[in-house]
This record gives C-alpha cells, sequence and structure tokens, in this order.
C-alpha cells in the first residue's frame, strides 16, 4: 500500500453534480461560463439539486420555500448574543449551524424529502446566521429576512437593513454562481465523508464549513484581502510580492491542485472587480491585484483561482474582510448538500487505509520501568 499525499490524482466517488474536465468546469453538464452570464443563483441552486434547470414556475415555487425558511429559531440568535465579540465568523457559522440542528425537528429524519427540504432550508438560512452575528457583534439588532428578496439581496439587505442596490445584488449574485460546486473539493469531500457514514445533513454541512475554513481552502479569500491591505498602495506591490516570493511566502488567492492552466472563474471576478472599481470610483484593488497576478504568473507560472478577485469585489462591495469565507459558504452550501444527498443515494461508507511508517513490533514497557 502507498500513499499520495493529499490525495492527488485518486478518484475517491462517481458524481453526476458537477465535472472539471480539460480545465472547464461544469454544473450538470452545463458550462460555467454560460451560468454565470445567464443564470441566478437560485436557478443554479435548483440545478445542483435536482439535477436540471427549473422551469419558471418550479423557480417560483423554489424560492417561495427559501424566502418562507429564512428566519431563525429565537433560540439561535439568543445562542449568537452569547459568542465573543472577537469570534471567528466561520467558527461563529460552525456553531450557528449546529445550533440550528438542535431546534429543527427534523433534523434526524433521513427520508429523501425531509433531507431536500433541510438543504432548502440550510440554504434559507446561513445568510440570516452570518448577517446576525455580524450585527450582534456590532452592538446591533438583527434584522429579519424579506420575503420575497433574492439571497443575494436578502444578505445584503439583512446586513444593512438598507435595500441594496441592482449592482451589488447582481455582483453578489454572480459570486454566488461562480462558487457554488466544485467537484470533490476539500469541503465538500469532507462532508461527504461525514454523512456515509449515515449522520445527518447538518453535520455534514457542520464538517463541510470546518473544511472550507482553512487558508488552503476557502479561507484564502479572507487571506488574499490581508495581503492586499498589507501591501496598502499599488506602488508597494512590486517589493512586497517579490520579497514573499523570495522568502518561499505563498502568494494567497494563486495555485489550485486541479487547474494547472487557470481557473475558469477567476476572469469572471476579474471582470466584476474592474466593472465595480470603476463605479465606484477607485480602481486601486483591481489594479493592485493585477500588478500581483502578473508578477506571481510571470515568475512562478502560477494562474489566480476563484479567491483572488473575490476579495477586490467584495471589498468594493462594502462588506468586511472576515465575511468573504462565510460568502462563499452561503453558495457552496447549495453543492455541499446536493453532493451530500447524492451521497445518501448511493451510499457506502468512506474508509480508506492508511501506509502506516511507525515503529513495528515495539514493546511495551511498564509504566515504572519508563
Ligand atoms: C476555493 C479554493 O480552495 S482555491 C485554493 C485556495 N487556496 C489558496 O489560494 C492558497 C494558496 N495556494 C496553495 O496553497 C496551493 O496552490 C493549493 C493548496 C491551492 C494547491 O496545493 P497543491 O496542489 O498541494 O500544490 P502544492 O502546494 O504542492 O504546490 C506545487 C508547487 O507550487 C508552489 N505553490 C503552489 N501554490 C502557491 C502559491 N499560492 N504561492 C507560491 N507558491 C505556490 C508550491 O510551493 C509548490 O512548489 P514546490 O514544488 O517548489 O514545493
Ligand atoms: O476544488 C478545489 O480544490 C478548491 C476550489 O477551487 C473550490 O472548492 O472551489
Amino acid at each position: 500500500m502507498t500513499a499520495t499525499k493529499g490525495l492527488e490524482g485518486i478518484v475517491a466517488t462517481t458524481s453526476s453534480i458537477s465535472s472539471i474536465i480539460d480545465g472547464v468546469l461544469t454544473y450538470r453538464g452545463i458550462n460555467i461560463d454560460e451560468l454565470a452570464e445567464g443564470a441566478t443563483f437560485e436557478e443554479v441552486a435548483y440545478l445542483l439539486w435536482y439535477g436540471k434547470l427549473p422551469t419558471a414556475s418550479e423557480l417560483e415555487e423554489l424560492k417561495a420555500k427559501l424566502s418562507a425558511s429564512a428566519a431563525i429559531p429565537a433560540e439561535v440568535i439568543d445562542a449568537i448574543r452569547l459568542y465573543p465579540q472577537d469570534a471567528n465568523s466561520m467558527a461563529a457559522l460552525r456553531t450557528a449551524v449546529s445550533a440550528l440542528a438542535l431546534y429543527d425537528p427534523a433534523a434526524q429524519d433521513m427520508s429523501r424529502e425531509a433531507n431536500v427540504d433541510k438543504a432548502i432550508r440550510l440554504q434559507a438560512q446561513l445568510p440570516t446566521v452570518i448577517a446576525a452575528f455580524d450585527r450582534i457583534r456590532s452592538g446591533q439588532e438583527p434584522i429579519a429576512p424579506k420575503a420575497g428578496l433574492s439571497v443575494a439581496a436578502n444578505f445584503l439587505y439583512m446586513l444593512t437593513g438598507e435595500t441594496p442596490d441592482d449592482v451589488a445584488v447582481k455582483a453578489l449574485d454572480q459570486a454566488l454562481v461562480l462558487h457554488a460546486d466544485h467537484e470533490l473539493n476539500a469541503s465538500t469531500f469532507a462532508g461527504r465523508v461525514t454523512v456515509a457514514t449515515l449522520s445527518d445533513i447538518y453535520s455534514g454541512v457542520v464538517s463541510a464549513i470546518g473544511a472550507l475554513k482553512g487558508p488552503l481552502h476557502g479561507g484564502a479569500n479572507e487571506a488574499v484581502m490581508v495581503m492586499l491591505e498589507e501591501i496598502g498602495s499599488p506602488d508597494r506591490v512590486e517589493s512586497v510580492i517579490n520579497e514573499k516570493l523570495a522568502n518561499k511566502e505563498k502568494i494567497m488567492g494563486f495555485g489550485h491542485r486541479v487547474y494547472k492552466n487557470g481557473d475558469p472563474r477567476a476572469k469572471h471576478l476579474q471582470k466584476m472587480s474592474e466593472e465595480l472599481g470603476k463605479l465606484k470610483g477607485n480602481l486601486d484593488l483591481y489594479r493592485m491585484s493585477v500588478q500581483i497576478e502578473e508578477i506571481v504568473t510571470g515568475q512562478k507560472g502560477l494562474k489566480p483561482n476563484v479567491d483572488f478577485y473575490s476579495a477586490s469585489v467584495y471589498t468594493t462591495l462594502g462588506i468586511k474582510r472576515d465575511l468573504f469565507t462565510p460568502i462563499f459558504a452561503i453558495s457552496r452550501l447549495s453543492g455541499w448538500t446536493a453532493h451530500i444527498l447524492e451521497q445518501y443515494d448511493n451510499n457506502r461508507l468512506i474508509r480508506p487505509r492508511a501506509e502506516y511508517t511507525g515503529p513495528t513490533s515495539a514493546k511495551f514497557i511498564p509504566i515504572e520501568q519508563r
């Protein structure tokens, strides 16, 4: 038995949800470029869960269900009030999703129907949880979700209490489309491993949130913003990035386990970053990002991944840095739950082997002789 470090190149499951073939990403066979330009996040979530694009009436039905389930139990809001004010936002989200399970009478119902309902409910509730956490830690009262708003619009509304403008809603919606699923990425795999023991959907999502949090995965979008803040202005890009490269530091938002010729989602976020910068009259973050890309791609051949330009996009939208990865979670929840449902539909315990590298034939020494 020989281990492959990081399971690189190992095919661990079959799946019909999303594919990356020759660098092309599809959701249910539809190219991500077409979805990014033409679909809303709700249509994409439907596509991931049900395997086909919704008709107009199916989409209306899904939106109505999302609207009807977006409120979170008062007990969960009360629990969020007890979190430390400086709690890590992904830790807070992980804890709150765990708490949601306690107040869902169907949490342990393993029927397919109940699990699809829970996927939709969680999709509706995640933005409410994150917005409530952000307001409570800022000394403000949480704002209840507003019926009739899209997932993107409702999230922005619940953060500020103001009706968001169309540009912001469209940009966030497109970002949600781009992040919704990505084959067997680390967080999706973590979720599938958890539910393959026939544990419940909440446990799978909690595992997935924990895996997304790390800076080698979803946490990279926040880390990109830390780097942009450290650089501070376009004239410092060259010196800071060259120093990082000379010190063999990783440049966050670059590289990918699967894409070696570029992440097809990055160009959409780059375009969005430029357009938003122009609209807001400040292209500094965009220009700094482009300069970083020129240096890192030029020197290391590494291309930006989905996390790189999302940092300037979200900052230009006025979103706090530590909400970037929770936003990734709002989007990826659709993919996680689609994979969890697929895992339940054709389940077998996921239990690989380890190549043992420890001592063999070691002897037990009684404690008094050690
Ligand atoms: C949504 C997402 O999860 S997208 C990924 C988000 N993560 C990041 O942006 C963090 C920065 N990137 C990375 O750490 C990596 O590229 C990962 C984790 C995404 C992929 O990792 P792996 O497939 O294991 O690639 P690995 O780490 O083996 O990299 C191969 C080589 O490229 C280098 N490399 C990879 N990414 C970077 C980077 N961002 N900056 C500098 N060097 C890098 C490695 O140091 C390694 O060099 P070496 O062969 O001289 O040791
Ligand atoms: O697939 C991966 O390894 C990481 C990634 O880009 C994602 O989850 O969107």
